[in-house]
């Protein structure tokens, strides 16, 4: 402790806003302080929840003129250390304030109530939307948790398993690399089984909160009785509030939830799962920007526990890991039910083609047959909407966002036409705004489109869609889920919103209607995305009884990309892409960073870049490291206009990570420094997913 006399002790709270958000206090005498306790502080004519980030830091004006704490929630445990550095890390890596990440942690109607109201409100035992009916506010269970007894591993999941589990203790990140339907989720269960009966907490991620029910219900069944805990964005200020409170006093043995749970307060944590850790869903770019899978390894390393990374389609960044034994790699190169994986078949398809609801013929033979025998069919088409143009075949006008430089969607179900980046709507116009042409021509098909073709044809087999536009909320697309599950549903037509990660037994066709975009589209991930894509889905055919048939229409059967998808060959591609990568010195081969500007005007938002790459070639020669770092041109955005915004982006780039975040936080220092231009935005991104 510094200062001489204990009245005189201050300490540096963190409040969830962006900003400012460490201020300091002072602290009356001979009050308990610990780093991470729960307080609430006066804050301009607010008083707001926040947590002691440092006890007795260097004061910046004397304590005699700080303000006291309000309220000390004494009662609370502190959270956890472990989360307390990992948003000091967050902050530190993604470049951006603390108080944004901490948000994640305290529950937005906590920030509000009286600290009796909420800890008592724990008391009456529920935990997120499962509660089990036990009192949580035990931290450690007396008992010993119930397992009930699962399938008997297959022989190459025991050998998976004991490979594990073989690894050291601490620390220990595993690359689970296992092919759809490997029963990867059997070795999770058991990894958990082992953590709960050592007293000690599992987080298990998953990408997309339409796998939470799947995955909570795998995991309630197999320890019932057990405090299971369910986080995601669609909890409502009650339910947040209760598993928050039950988290804090380590009263969730295992939790399930979607990207931000890896900012939940776990402490007594012994293990961290990542299923589909490929998934782009795990990184958040909006707001306070983070990878929940790059933070699970962080988090991992610092609690010093076991972190899973389980995929079919790994990213090539952690294929990249394991090929270089910075993490080691676990293979499960069969199903575990015995069943074969699916046969991948192409069908080249032509503009002469003769086609049903954009269907050729095999694959319309192969849907019928498949539906007669009672089996379900899935068709994957990753556009939703009726058509994706609409436009005037006697003069060419094009319907177009007002503010996107996008075209609109087709909508039929509602007959609008929908904007799919900026979410603006009109009605659908009668007549051609330009020359007045009444009949207005449609292109393109989109999921609604082939929902509306197939009822005409197979209407008494049940026919659903499955996209964004379908289920918007997570009970819409649960209720969905089910029905799928049980099979009274059997033509189901889907985005990528049905590919991955489910489970359906009876599905044993797959058809993707059209896929060739992806394999056509600038970004750099984007061949790496189409392959993940179609594995996922295709893998979820013929998961139990018949082996399953995978067809894939496409202009360009010969391309090498489908070669290695007919041949399920994941790591041949993974390796292709890699050699390719490392020439091109691209990512995972260089580390990315993006300065993105947008404007009213593009000019606005160029010239911006333009001058901070000169401050940053300025810099880099003066810089210790920066020969190390590179900046690329100013380029306009793919798209352009963006809700009425212009944007451009500049990309830095370096070999050493090191360098380029050093030369990050000077650079961004310089920026911020810089006066505010008329509607001028930037913000940078570390890792940026599309550079
Ligand atoms: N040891 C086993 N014996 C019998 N069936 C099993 C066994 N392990 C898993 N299964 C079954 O195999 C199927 C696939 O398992 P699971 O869903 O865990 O696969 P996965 O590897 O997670 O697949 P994906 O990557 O596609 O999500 C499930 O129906 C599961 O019940
Ligand atoms: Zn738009």
């Amino acid at each position: 402790m510094r200062g001489s006399t204990m009245s005189e002790r201050v300490a540096r709270v963190l409040v969830p806003q962006a900003g400012k958000c460490l201020f300091d206090y002072r602290v009356p005498d001979m009050h308990p302080m610990y780093r991470g306790q729960l307080v609430r502080v006066p804050l301009g004519r607010r008083r707001v929840l926040g947590v002691v980030w440092a006890c007795d830091p260097e004061p910046e004006v004397p304590p005699e003129r700080l303000k006291p704490i309000a309220e000390w929630w004494d009662d609370w445990p502190p959270l956890d250390p472990v989360l307390l550095d990992q948003i000091a890390f967050a902050s530190d890596y993604y470049l951006n304030p603390l108080g944004e990440y901490l948000a994640f942690v305290l529950p937005p109607a906590l920030r509000r109530r009286k600290r009796q109201v909420a800890l008592a409100a724990v008391t009456d035992g529920a935990v997120g939307e499962h509660a089990t009916g036990e009192n949580t506010a035990s931290q450690r269970r007396s008992e010993p948790v119930v397992t009930t007894p699962g399938p008997r591993l297959t022989a190459a999941q025991a050998r998976a398993y004991a490979q594990l589990t073989a690894g050291p203790t601490g620390f220990d990140p595993v690359l689970l690399f296992g092919v759809t339907g490997s029963g990867k989720t059997e070795c999770y269960l058991r990894l958990i089984a082992e953590t709960l009966a050592a007293g000690r907490q599992a987080l298990v991620l998953v990408p997309e909160i339409g796998l939470v029910p799947q995955t909570t219900t795998r995991v309630v069944a197999r320890f019932p009785g057990a405090r299971i805990g369910v986080w995601h964005s669609d909890l409502n200020a009650r339910e947040r509030q209760h598993l928050f409170a039950a988290l804090v006093q380590g009263a969730v043995d295992c939790l399930i939830g979607t990207r931000s749970a890896i900012f939940a307060p776990m402490p007594r944590l012994g293990l961290i799962l990542v299923d589909e850790e490929h998934d782009a869903s795990y990184r958040q770019f909006e707001g306070a920007p983070y990878s929940a899978r790059d933070l699970a390894l962080w988090r991992g390393k610092a609690a010093q526990v076991r972190v899973v990374l389980g995929s079919a389609t790994p990213s090539l960044e952690r294929w990249w890991d394991s090929e270089r034994g910075r993490i080691r790699r676990v293979t499960l190169a069969e199903r575990a039910t015995g069943v074969p994986l699916p046969t991948i078949e192409l069908l080249p398809v032509t503009r002469e083609a003769p086609r049903t609801a954009g269907l050729v013929p095999e694959a319309w033979e192969a849907l019928k047959e498949t539906l007669a025998r009672g089996e379900q069919a899935l068709l994957f088409l990753n556009r939703r909407g009726f058509a994706p143009t609409l436009y005037c075949a006697h003069c060419g006008w094009v319907q177009e966002c007002r503010r996107c430089s996008v075209r609109m969607v087709y909508h039929r179900v509602d007959s609008r036409m929908r904007c799919h980046h900026c979410g603006w709507s009109i009605a659908v116009p009668e007549v051609c705004p330009t020359c007045g042409n009444g009949g207005l021509s449609v292109a393109g098909q989109g999921t609604q489109r082939l929902e509306a073709e197939l009822h005409a044809a197979f209407a008494d087999h049940g026919v659903v869609r499955i996209d964004r536009d379908a289920c918007q909320t997570a009970a819409a697309f649960a209720a969905l889920r089910k029905t799928v599950a049980r099979a009274d549903a059997k033509l189901l037509i889907g985005t990528q919103m049905i590919a991955k990660g489910h489970d359906f037994p009876a599905l044993s066709l797959v058809i993707v209607v059209g896929a060739d975009a992806g394999l056509l589209a600038a970004e750099t991930r984007a061949t790496e995305r189409l392959m993940q894509q179609l594995l996922q889905v295709a893998g979820r055919a013929g998961r139990s009884g018949q082996p399953g048939r995978v067809l894939v229409q496409t202009r360009y059967p010969d391309h090498p990309f489908f070669q290695q998808l007919v041949a399920h060959d994941y790591a041949a591609f993974a390796n292709t892409l890699l050699t390719e990568r490392k020439r091109l010195a691209l990512p995972p081969f260089v580390h990315q960073a993006l300065l993105r500007a947008d404007a009213p005007r593009l000019e606005v938002a160029l010239e911006f870049l333009t001058s901070a790459k000169a401050t940053g070639e300025a810099m880099r020669e003066q810089h210790a490291h920066g020969h190390a770092v590179r900046l690329l041109d100013v380029v306009p955005l793919r798209i352009v206009r963006l809700a009425g915004r212009e944007r451009a982006q500049l990309v830095v780039e370096s070999p050493n990570r090191a360098a380029l975040h050093t030369f990050l936080r000077a650079w961004r220092e310089r920026l911020l420094q810089w006066p505010q231009r008329q509607g001028l935005r930037w913000r940078l991104e570390v890792d940026p997913l599309d550079a």
